[in-house]
């Protein structure tokens, strides 16, 4: 294994993963740290469900994945989280950054969430979400980590002790050398962890290139997509086109629907309009006790064609969701009931199966019993088929900001 990736969300995982994959190279994702010893690989990510973890929680869970990883041999350590810089206000970025720095006896590193493909670019310190500030767009009515400030020096800074530098873009524009020499800079200054400008692939590019010989980079899925080439060329990895094959599963289709996103809403309107089953998951009835997850089972086993359950709801709404059960509750309500459903999905003959939003697959992954997934072809940035290791299954996890206003249809007509 030459990379080890520790991603704190099921989503974000598959994310890096589909970014490794189709560069070529061999990725295997598991779920939580195994008992076992690593799968053969060049790069292995290991999906934790540590972003809204208390920080502690998300410390020890990352330290207990970097330990496993360096015993498969693992040259270098890549932290992957949100796009979105998604954190609670305890962290986790900075709290986990640290730590893993300090386990792997280093004091220096970057933060780059920038995913052009997806409209997140970083510059000048500030993440933009398309046109908008984070602050400005629909992260700031997030259910589990509003985003209320997009100064990412500023975020960061106030998650950790070690001082956060900034990398403009500026330099970023004259290439790897010149983003080295900034990094020796920042270290020599005392630096722990620079957040890093970036609007293009190409800069990802330029920035991967500068963090071949840092032990730890900190970055959403964005700068692995420039790793592959960097390995390739020091010759410690031969990039396969084949990496992304998947086989025919048959069986039935199914989505569904738990985050609340911009985009899901989009989505899961786009699939109403379409006049294609879909029903709704109230979490007030949840919370009332009323059987939900067996009457949608029910109903979805019932359909002709494939159906769609979501929990997915506008921002006012679960604002008042939350206000009456709590966030964490609310959370949970949904979560469980989306897992159980799909349990029941998969013992009754679903092999194709959405998921959209990082918290909701988690569970949803943990409520199947997967412990590892192959990698497929994406279906739309950051959003690749994967195969549930050893089963006819393949699912889709889809963060909740991905996919165009027509993913599940498009994600459904890719596989058979
Ligand atoms: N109607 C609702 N009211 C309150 N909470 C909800 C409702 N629907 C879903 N939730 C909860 O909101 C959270 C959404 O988080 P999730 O990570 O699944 O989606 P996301 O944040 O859009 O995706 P990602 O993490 O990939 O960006 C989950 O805990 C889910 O259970
Ligand atoms: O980086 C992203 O935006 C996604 O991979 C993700 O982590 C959403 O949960």
């Amino acid at each position: 294994m030459i990379l080890g990736v520790i991603a704190d969300d099921f989503t974000g995982a598959t994310d890096v993963a589909s970014m490794l994959v189709r560069a070529g190279l061999k990725t295997v994702q598991v779920i939580g740290v195994p008992d076992g010893p690593a799968p053969e690989a060049d790069a292995v990510v290991v999906a934790l469900k540590s972003r809204t973890n208390p920080a502690g929680e998300a410390v020890r869970d990352s330290l207990t994945a970097l330990d496993w990883l360096k015993t498969g041999g693992a040259r270098q350590f890549y932290f992957k989280y949100c796009s979105t810089f998604d954190s609670t206000a305890e962290g986790n970025i900075g709290p986990v950054t640290e730590a893993l720095l300090q386990a792997l006896g280093s004091d220096f590193t970057i933060a780059c969430p920038a995913f052009p493909e997806n409209s997140r670019t970083v510059f000048r310190g500030h993440l933009f979400v398309g046109d908008q500030l984070l602050s400005d767009s629909g992260m700031r009515h997030h259910p589990l980590t509003p985003m209320t400030d997009a100064n990412l020096v500023n975020v960061l800074q106030s998650q950790m002790p070690g001082a956060v530098g900034l990398v403009r873009y500026d330099t970023v524009a004259q290439g790897t050398a010149a983003l080295q020499a900034r990094f020796a800079e920042l270290r020599a200054e005392g630096v722990k962890c620079a957040v890093v400008d970036a609007i293009s692939n190409d800069d990802l590019r330029t920035i991967a290139a500068a963090c071949v010989e840092l032990p730890l980079i900190t970055a959403g899925s964005g700068v692995a997509l420039g790793l592959p080439e960097v390995y390739a060329a020091r010759g410690w990895v031969t990039p396969d086109a084949r990496a992304a094959e998947l086989p025919a599963v048959g069986g039935a289709a199914a989505v569904l629907s738990g985050s609340c996103s911009q985009a899901t809403n989009g989505q899961v309107q786009h699939w109403i309009d379409a006049g294609r089953p879909a029903r709704r998951i109230d979490p007030r009835e949840l919370a009332a006790g009323r059987p939900l997850a067996a009457e949608a089972l029910a109903w979805v086993l019932a359909q002709s064609e494939p159906a769609l359950v979501y929990a997915t709801s506008n921002p006012d709404d679960v604002r008042a969701v939350q206000a009456e059960l709590g966030v964490e509750r609310a959370g949970q309500l949904v979560e469980q009931c989306l897992a159980q459903i799909a349990h029941g999905l998969t013992e009754n003959g679903v092999r194709r199966l959405v998921v959209a939003g990082g918290e909701t697959s988690g569970a949803v992954v943990q409520a199947l019993g997967v412990s590892q997934l192959r990698i497929g072809a994406a279906i739309d940035p950051g959003v690749p088929w994967t195969q549930v290791e050893g089963r006819p299954l393949l699912l889709a996890l889809k963060s909740g900001n991905f996919g165009t206003v027509d993913f599940f249809g498009k994600a459904l007509q890719q596989v058979h």
